[in-house]
């Protein structure tokens, strides 16, 4: 008998006629419960014509009634944005990025792959900005792997709602001066992945318009690895001033981080520049040696290829690793050392740029 997940990957290969790209890729898909010998999916089909929505609601019946044990398939599609009560994702889009009041600019930060440190460079570029006096958010919308609130120091805190109903407000918990909001927070650690990518797209626009952000310069909102469903639900979502591009130096995720960036260029969203994180290795005791473990010049290879700047090449640095596991951010724990600045230079490259762009 075919399960929920079957089911969500079978649809992996109903595909968008213009880009080629799965229905899962283009973040369609809403929800999929099986219940047999019934499969129901509800899409998310943005401004389309009724022949395309009927064409991919079609071919989505069929690939499910392959499967074994569904006879029946109800499908369900939406469009616009629905704002329920947090903790029910919203299912739809609006028209087009809509931005979020009180809140000045939006910087995203994203990787090609995982575990190059893209929530480290998140989070202390979020506490390096609020150091610059600026008000600062920071949206973790790294969904599979949300460890923002261990980074910094809050993972057993639960953000309070207030209000009752379409008014409920959650209200980001505040730490190292940057106020925070985590799917993390939200999300119960063993709840099956499957779930968690048809939740995306409802999650992130609650997570934009139904947070207490207050009056914020700079809203930074950490994605998940790749080129998926987070992306594009926050590019449809809100105006985005800008995408910081995490790598390593290694040429073997280059090609990941090429995919990344190209993936926001195609989607119109501007790219501020590239990070290189764990550029080289600081011996503890040794600050003045560099080893470069992870060869060198990939970052700047990446922001010569597109034209955009190597923002900065963050060394790597056992307090750093320290910082993240100990929930204080070595801008915070370390000023002095050698990442804590970089990542202070960060900062003002990304402010700099970004003004540029706005
Ligand atoms: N410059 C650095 N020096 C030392 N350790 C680092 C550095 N950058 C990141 N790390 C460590 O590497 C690990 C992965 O970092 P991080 O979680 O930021 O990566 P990520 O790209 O966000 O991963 P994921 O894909 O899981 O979200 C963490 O333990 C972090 O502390």
């Amino acid at each position: 008998m075919a399960t929920a997940e079957q089911a969500h990957n079978a649809l992996d290969q109903v595909k968008d006629s213009g880009s080629g790209r799965s229905a899962i890729e283009m973040g369609w898909i809403d929800q999929v419960r099986v219940i047999p010998p019934r499969a129901i999916i509800r899409l998310t089909l943005p401004g389309f014509a009724q022949s395309q929505r009927d064409r991919l609601a079609q071919e989505a019946r069929q690939v499910l009634l392959e499967l074994n044990g569904i006879s029946e398939v109800q499908i369900e599609i939406g469009e616009t944005a629905s704002q329920g009560p947090i903790g029910q994702a919203g299912h739809g889009q609006s028209a087009g990025p809509q931005a979020i009041q009180g809140v000045r600019q939006i910087v995203a930060v994203s990787s090609g792959k995982g575990g190059v440190g893209k929530s480290t460079v998140a989070v202390n570029l979020a506490c390096a900005l609020a150091q610059e006096g600026l008000s600062v958010g920071l949206l973790d919308a790294d969904i599979y792997g949300p460890n923002t609130p261990t980074m910094l120091g809050v993972a057993d805190r639960t953000p309070e709602v207030s209000g009752n109903g379409a008014e409920q407000c959650i209200i980001p918990i505040e730490s190292h001066g940057i106020a925070m909001v985590s799917m993390g927070l939200l999300i119960e650690e063993n709840q099956p992945v499957i779930w968690r990518g048809p939740m995306l797209n409802g999650i992130i626009r609650q997570f934009l318009y139904q947070a207490y952000w207050g009056e914020r310069d700079v809203l930074v909102v950490d994605l998940p690895p790749g080129t998926g469903d987070a992306q594009l639900s926050l590019a449809q979502a809100v105006p985005i001033a800008g995408v910081v591009i995490v790598t390593t130096p290694q040429k073997v995720s280059l090609q990941d981080a090429r995919r990344g960036l190209a993936m926001f260029k195609q989607m119109g969203v501007n790219v501020l520049g590239v990070v290189e994180n764990m550029t080289a290795f600081v011996p503890p005791d040794q600050p003045e040696r560099r080893y470069a473990l992870f060869g060198s010049g990939g970052g700047e290879q990446l922001a010569m290829e597109n034209n955009v700047p190597l923002l900065a090449q963050i060394p790597m640095e056992m307090p750093v690793q320290e910082g993240g596991n100990e929930g204080s951010p070595i801008v915070h724990s370390r000023p002095e050392s050698v990442s804590a600045k970089a990542f202070k230079q960060l900062a003002k490259q990304v402010l700099d740029c970004a003004s540029q762009a706005s």
